[in-house]
């Protein structure tokens, strides 16, 4: 079978070695000729343009989508729209808003999948677990491609229609946020409680039968084997936030409460502020009511 790849970052050039050790052909592109050229290195054929990608491809095209989630999605469709018919099928393996790959699948004249890719690039070499929705019929005619990204046929299942997978994926993150979480709040109390424990010895012996054994756990201790017990200068700031939040926004929409993972998302924000206001004003508001000592900056 042939696969046509654009994105060829982290999570794109595994799509493409995966798909070539199973023994099927890719073409290639991403906006970086450097990714393109790693691409061809590995044994696909690159291509320079999507124009060029497109004419590369078979009758029935089958395309995997593995470009930053927003705007370049929709760029990377509007550019091969022209290209595709009702044969083809398009998978959009990032971590697209539930909404937007609904209203792709029905703009576009190909069969659209929207593929919730978990595993990151750390997964490479087991595959991934793909949380896949859209049409039946282009679903089954991806499975060798899938059965090749995955961790091979029970890593990979059809979620329901347009917008399923994306929305499993959505709330696969949002779990993934209470999770870390829950482990952070754990290595946090050992960390500062009453033992001088070793923190990788912990997960390690937690991770060897323990109920919580996870592969979070098991990066947990590769995080306190490659930083120290104390996580050395690993700073108190935590980036990202696009999927919890859209996990929320949806808990709230269905009125289903979810405050282990608003919570989670809320420590992430708050890991950004250098002074809360609203802790500054409750430091104010205790003067107010009680006359206790206003803590003041140095
Ligand atoms: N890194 C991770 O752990 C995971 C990432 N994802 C999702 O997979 C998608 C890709 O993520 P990464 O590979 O980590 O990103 P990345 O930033 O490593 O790679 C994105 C690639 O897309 C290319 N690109 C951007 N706009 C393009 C366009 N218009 N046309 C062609 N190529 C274009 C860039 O040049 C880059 O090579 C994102 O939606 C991300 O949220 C999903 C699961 C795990
Ligand atoms: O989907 C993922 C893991 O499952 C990706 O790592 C994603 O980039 C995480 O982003 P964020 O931390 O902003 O949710």
């Amino acid at each position: 079978m042939q696969l046509g790849v654009i994105g060829l970052g982290r999570m794109g050039q595994i799509v493409v070695n995966r798909v070539l050790d199973a023994g099927h052909d890719v073409v290639a592109f991403d906006l970086s000729e450097e990714a393109v050229a790693t691409a061809a290195e590995a044994g696909a054929e690159p291509a320079s343009s999507v124009d060029d990608f497109a004419s590369r491809l078979d009758d029935e095209k089958r395309i995997w989508l593995m470009v930053p989630a927003g705007e370049a999605v929709d760029a990377t469709l509007d550019e091969l729209d022209p290209h595709l018919d009702a044969d083809d099928v398009v998978v959009d393996g990032g971590n697209s808003h539930f909404e937007a790959s609904v209203r792709r699948a029905e703009a576009t004249d190909a069969a659209y999948l929207d593929c919730g890719t978990s595993g990151g690039p750390a997964g490479a070499e087991l595959g991934f677990s793909l949380m896949v929705g859209g049409p039946e019929w282009a679903y089954e005619a991806m499975t060798p491609v899938f059965d090749a990204v995955a961790t091979g046929p029970a890593g990979h299942d059809r979620m329901g229609p347009a917008g399923s997978g994306h929305y499993v994926k959505m709330v696969h993150n949002g779990v993934e946020y209470a999770l870390m979480q829950a482990y952070g709040e754990g290595f946090e109390l050992l960390a500062d409680g009453r033992y001088d424990l070793d923190l990788e010895a912990v997960a390690r012996t937690w991770n060897n039968g323990a109920v919580i054994r996870s592969w979070l756990l098991e990066l947990c201790e590769e995080a306190f084997r490659e930083e120290g017990t104390d996580l050395g200068d690993v700073a108190d700031h935590v980036s990202g936030g696009s999927t919890g939040t859209w996990t929320v926004q949806e808990a709230l929409e269905q009125e289903v409460p979810v405050p282990l993972i608003y919570q989670a998302l809320a420590e992430r924000f708050d890991s950004r502020n250098d002074g809360r206001f609203s802790r500054r004003l409750a430091n104010r508001l205790r003067y107010g009511f009680g006359r206790h000592e206003v803590v003041r900056e140095e």
